[in-house]
């Protein structure tokens, strides 16, 4: 396994599996423990990733595979921008925790489109950048959506239950596919946020000089 002082480390579940809570809790942890965090998500709040919240609200009408091109432009600009990206933040020592990648991507777009055009479409991401590890809280869409109505005023686009359950089918379907080239690491996601911090802890350490 490889081991180095600063990762690249991307959270990925369903809405409200908790992707926002573990990412301060781990970024927390690693500080404590002297490391420099970046922490961040997509989509972006840059220029594109605005765009596409306003898409998700409703705002303005747009077509899935400009949705799914949309993220891919989000997500470039995201690792190659001079100011903020991430692949500058890796040069730099910063360990970077990202609340989504690429197999959002691959879950919610997957769910309305070939899965393969969807991988097709980030090859030049992974190629830049594949991170050390996926970590996947898998919790049960029925607990996800519960969480959500109980902490949210507004549910986006793609916050109904049959989809959840349909992105948490093509998250498990591209961890299928790619488990040859990719790191991924799944985490029962239905237990108090102590206990699923404590697990991706031990992942993350194991994988620390
Ligand atoms: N393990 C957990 N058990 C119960 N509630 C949780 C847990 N993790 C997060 N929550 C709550 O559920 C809601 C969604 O969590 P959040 O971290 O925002 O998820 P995400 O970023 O994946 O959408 C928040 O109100 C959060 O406080
Ligand atoms: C990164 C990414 C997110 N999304 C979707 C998932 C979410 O429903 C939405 C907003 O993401 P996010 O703000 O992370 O929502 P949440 O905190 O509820 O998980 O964007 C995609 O459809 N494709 C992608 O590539």
């Amino acid at each position: 396994m490889k081991q180095r002082n600063n990762l690249f480390i991307a959270l990925e579940g369903i809405d409200g599996s908790g992707k926002s809570t573990q990412t301060k809790l781990l970024t927390d942890q690693l500080t404590r423990q002297g490391h420099k965090v970046y922490s961040t998500f997509e989509p972006t709040n840059n220029y594109i990733g605005k765009l596409i919240r306003d898409i998700l609200k409703g705002n303005t009408k747009a077509d899935y595979r400009i949705i799914a091109g949309l993220f891919v432009a989000d997500r470039l600009d995201h690792l190659l921008n001079e100011e903020y990206g991430i692949v500058k933040k890796l040069e730099e020592g910063f360990t970077v925790i990202m609340d989504r990648y690429y197999f959002s991507s691959y879950a919610y777009q997957g769910a309305h489109m070939d899965i393969d055009w969807v991988i097709q479409a980030n090859a030049m991401s992974a190629n830049i950048l594949r991170p050390d590890v996926n970590i996947f809280i898998d919790v049960s869409p029925e607990i996800s959506m519960q969480r959500l109505h109980a902490n949210r005023d507004t549910i986006e686009l793609f916050e109904t239950l049959d989809n959840l359950k349909l992105v948490r089918s093509k998250y498990l379907e591209a961890f299928e596919k790619l488990k040859a080239v990719e790191q991924i690491c799944t985490i029962d996601g239905d237990r108090t946020p102590e206990l699923i911090a404590g697990d991706i802890w031990q992942k993350v350490a194991s994988m620390l000089t």
